[in-house]
């Protein structure tokens, strides 16, 4: 095992972060400390304003925290950036209009210079890996919401990161594509074993995915309780979605949300 993979993939170290505002200052993120492995499925659930979307736009170095540090992989935040250490899937796909699907998928790795015959393999591999072979010549435009999320997960992927950033990927989902893109985002990340941060509003979503699921409590955004996957080792599969294991994370992912609320 490299040096490197020993490293968390994200160290968060006493974060603030505050905004100011016409009317005064916003205090969107209070003392978080949170570490998450190599590998390890983490999503963010909690209230609206929350800060949620905040903790990943600082891990993702997109907003610097106003006191406190970000390593992703033992790296600065800002260096992971240059560097392109991680994918980022948000929920406004945020695909290039002039550029067919295969080319929005193929930018990352012709920034990072790729040949042109490689990353098109690479690309047409991706649009399988989501469900879209046949759209490879299409633009954004010409394609629904749910496909246009599914071409910037596999932008995200293109360079097979260690670590993937997602802010609401699914939320503008129907319910069976959301489910057939959760099972897909599992096979993949075990394949890849990336670690991911998952922003997400839905609670069976967050208990199906992740290993662990941080529940925030908002004014100030703080990490409320942190509430560990346990399924007996059962795989994340459609039974899992069944199973009295499952039933019994997302009630007690709901338990955390409502304590949180109560306060
Ligand atoms: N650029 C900004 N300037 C001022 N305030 C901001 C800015 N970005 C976020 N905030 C404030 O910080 C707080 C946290 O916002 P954030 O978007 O992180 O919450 P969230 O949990 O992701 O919310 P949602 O679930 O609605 O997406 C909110 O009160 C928001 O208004």
């Amino acid at each position: 095992m490299s040096a490197e993979s020993r490293e968390p993939a994200v160290a968060v170290d006493a974060v603030d972060k505050r905004f100011a505002t016409g009317s005064g200052e916003v205090v969107a993120l209070q003392g978080i400390e949170l570490t998450i492995a190599a590998g390890e499925f983490v999503s963010l659930i909690g209230p609206s304003g929350c800060g949620k979307s905040t903790l990943l736009r600082v891990i993702a170095d997109l907003e610097q925290p106003t006191t406190g540090a970000v390593r992703v992989f033992g790296k600065f935040a800002r260096q992971a950036r240059l560097d392109q250490d991680y994918g980022i899937a948000f929920q406004q796909a945020g695909l290039l209009p002039w550029r067919t699907v295969l080319a929005n998928i193929e930018l990352p790795l012709e920034l990072h210079g790729v040949g042109k015959a490689a990353r098109t393999a690479r690309a047409k591999e991706l649009l399988e890996l989501v469900g879209l072979p046949d759209f490879a010549k299409h633009y954004p435009d010409q394609l629904s919401g749910g496909m246009q999320q599914r071409v910037a997960i596999a932008r995200s992927l293109a360079e097979r990161p260690k670590l993937l950033l997602m802010d609401e990927p699914y939320g503008a989902l129907d319910e069976m594509t959301r489910e057939r893109l959760q099972s897909e985002l599992v096979r993949i990340t075990k394949e890849t074993e990336a670690a991911v941060v998952f922003v997400t509003h839905s609670i069976p979503e967050a208990a199906f995915l992740s290993d662990r699921v941080v529940v925030m409590s908002p004014r100030p955004g703080r990490i409320q309780e942190i509430v560990t996957m346990e399924f007996d080792g059962a795989a994340r599969d459609e039974e899992l979605r069944q199973s009295a294991p499952y039933f019994a994370m997302v009630t007690a992912v709901r338990e955390a949300l409502h304590a949180g609320a109560a306060h």
